[in-house]
């Protein structure tokens, strides 16, 4: 046992010697937003209004960092538990940074890895930037490309009758929003193709959900986001090449240092960067992608992984074959509260809850949410839970992270889930903002040693056996097996149609080939 706690705290050390001295966030308080030193009284009003009187602990650390006297001199990576507020703490102290701005231009890029995400960061920025005269524009292909770079890019007003040079209409194409927020794939879109888009101007990068960034590389917009900006900082001194040959083609990006700043003193403004988990990578190969100058560490407490304060953890143990039953003598004492199922893939996640919307007495709205669906359906899925005209989601990994919805109250883990991280995530969709929430876990017994071990990694050691009443699950007996059944034909007729489907589509190429030929 010794041995093994000592195991642990040898790997909590991180490698990176900036990692091992952080500021504990912890030791801050919560703040009226009156006592808090500097803030805007416009931004004051709008969290007002967003219900907001006061300012979280990780909020304050951030504030303390970003505003004030030796502010912004360091990159910040913030380490803080699901549902503590990291979205505001970023978005408040650049929101004010950026109010005494006179022209606008792009200076500030949110990157996150999903669209929901995205959309739900840029509604927080939405609710405070207006307050001051900022405009924050969503680059996720939730609408065509050209319905896109017509809000971000302000064109010119043309005169009938006058004879334009293209190359001028160019020079005076300007940023219609002041701060981004993005999804990696369309952030590159509007990098290699929009005309007028350039991060020139850009002061703050923030990198959301960290982690998971890192992990995929999505077209490389890391490196080119840094390189693009890197370059726009090397043209500023008098040799430099303003042409930037790259493999990103004719790109040029000059960084203005026309354009007022206060940087005390410095030639050209520094590229601040914010990176954020609630898992945040300790690897120093992962961390150097992000080229961090002097980082600073905020983090929650000695632990690497935290669960929010106000989580309890349930486990429920059941054979395999009998899981659904269970989950649904679970759903029916829980009734009324809502719930996130997660399972481990998108197959089970569809299939799971074809299965529990066969069980007709249950009379509990139940809907998937998924990646094997359309973006709009997960769109229109997710705005009716958030409305409460769902009570049950049953998802898949797409909802892990980052995602907000109020009034969520548990989470279960129908499949459990293979690392602490993604319990993490999971678990932190409920119990946030200082609210209660249950994370339930169903296990088959040859899972619970590892699960214990799983908990441990976040110092979770009270896990207790949650019983759901046995008359519950025997009164499900009868209509299980229905739906079993019920839920065996489903998928034939799926799997016809799939390939029914597929033999037309390529009967219909096939077709066009010959077509052609003739
Ligand atoms: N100062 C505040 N006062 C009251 N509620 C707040 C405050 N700041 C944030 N919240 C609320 O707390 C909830 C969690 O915030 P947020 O989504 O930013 O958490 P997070 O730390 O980014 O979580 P995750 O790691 O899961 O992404 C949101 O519903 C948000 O509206």
């Amino acid at each position: 046992m010794e041995e093994a706690s000592e195991h642990n705290k040898k790997q909590s050390v991180p490698v990176l010697p900036w990692m091992r001295s952080p500021i504990d966030v912890t030791l801050f308080h919560e703040c009226p937003l009156n006592l808090l030193p500097f803030l805007d009284p416009r931004l004051e009003v709008a969290l007002e209004n967003m219900g907001f009187t006061s300012l979280f602990p990780v909020q304050v650390a951030v504030w303390q960092e970003t505003i004030g006297p030796g502010s912004c001199e360091r990159d910040l990576c913030i380490n803080s538990p699901t549902g503590s507020g990291k979205t505001l703490a970023y978005a408040l102290p650049i929101v004010q940074m950026l109010s005494t701005r006179a022209v606008r231009c792009l200076r500030a890029l949110v990157v996150l890895p999903t669209r929901d995400l995205a959309v739900q960061v840029k509604e927080v920025f939405a609710a405070i930037a207006p307050a001051v005269g900022l405009s924050v524009g969503l680059a996720v292909g939730q609408s065509s490309i050209a319905d896109e770079i017509s809000e971000l890019i302000k064109r010119p007003k043309l005169e009938a009758g006058i004879c334009y040079d293209p190359e001028d209409i160019l020079l005076d194409l300007e940023s219609s929003v002041d701060i981004l927020v993005a999804t990696p794939g369309r952030l590159m879109d509007h990098i290699n193709s929009t005309k007028g888009f350039t991060l020139e101007h850009l002061c703050y990068l923030v990198v959301d959900e960290t982690d998971r960034l890192l992990r995929e590389a999505y077209q490389s917009w890391l490196p080119t986001v840094l390189q693009l900006i890197h370059s726009s900082v090397g043209s500023l001194f008098p040799h430099a090449n303003t042409f930037f040959s790259s493999p990103f083609g004719s790109l040029k990006t000059i960084r203005r240092s026309g354009v007022e700043r206060g940087f005390k003193g410095k030639s050209y403004p520094r590229l601040v960067k914010m990176v954020l988990s609630a898992t945040l990578t300790q690897d120093p190969g992962k961390l150097s992608q992000l080229d961090l100058h002097h980082p600073l560490l905020l983090t929650t407490g000695q632990r690497r992984y935290q669960l929010p304060e106000q989580l309890e953890s349930f486990k429920l143990i059941c054979e395999s074959k009998l899981k659904p039953l269970y989950l649904v003598a679970l759903l029916q004492t829980l009734q009324g509260e809502k719930c996130i199922v997660f399972t481990s893939s998108v197959e089970s996640t569809h299939r799971l809850c074809t299965l529990l919307n066969f069980f007709g007495d249950l009379q509990i709205k139940i809907k998937e949410y998924s990646g094997l669906q359309r973006q709009f359906v997960r769109s229109k899925t997710l705005k009716a839970f958030r409305a409460g005209e769902i009570e049950v989601l049953v998802s898949s990994d797409a909802m892990t992270r980052g995602m907000d919805v109020e009034g969520v109250r548990n989470v279960i883990n129908y499949d459990v889930p293979a690392y602490i991280k993604t319990y993490i995530h999971r678990a932190g969709r409920t119990a946030r903002a200082g609210q209660a929430g249950r994370c339930f876990t169903l296990l088959r017994k040859e899972e619970v040693k590892r699960f214990k071990k799983l908990l441990q990694k976040a110092d979770n050691n009270s896990c207790p056996v949650y019983s759901v009443p046995s008359d519950s699950i025997e009164s499900f007996r009868s209509t299980y097996t229905s739906a079993l059944e019920k839920l065996k034909e489903s998928v034939k007729s799926e799997t016809y149609r799939k390939h029914k489907f597929k033999f037309k589509s390529s009967g219909m190429v096939k077709g066009k080939e010959k077509n052609s030929k003739v």
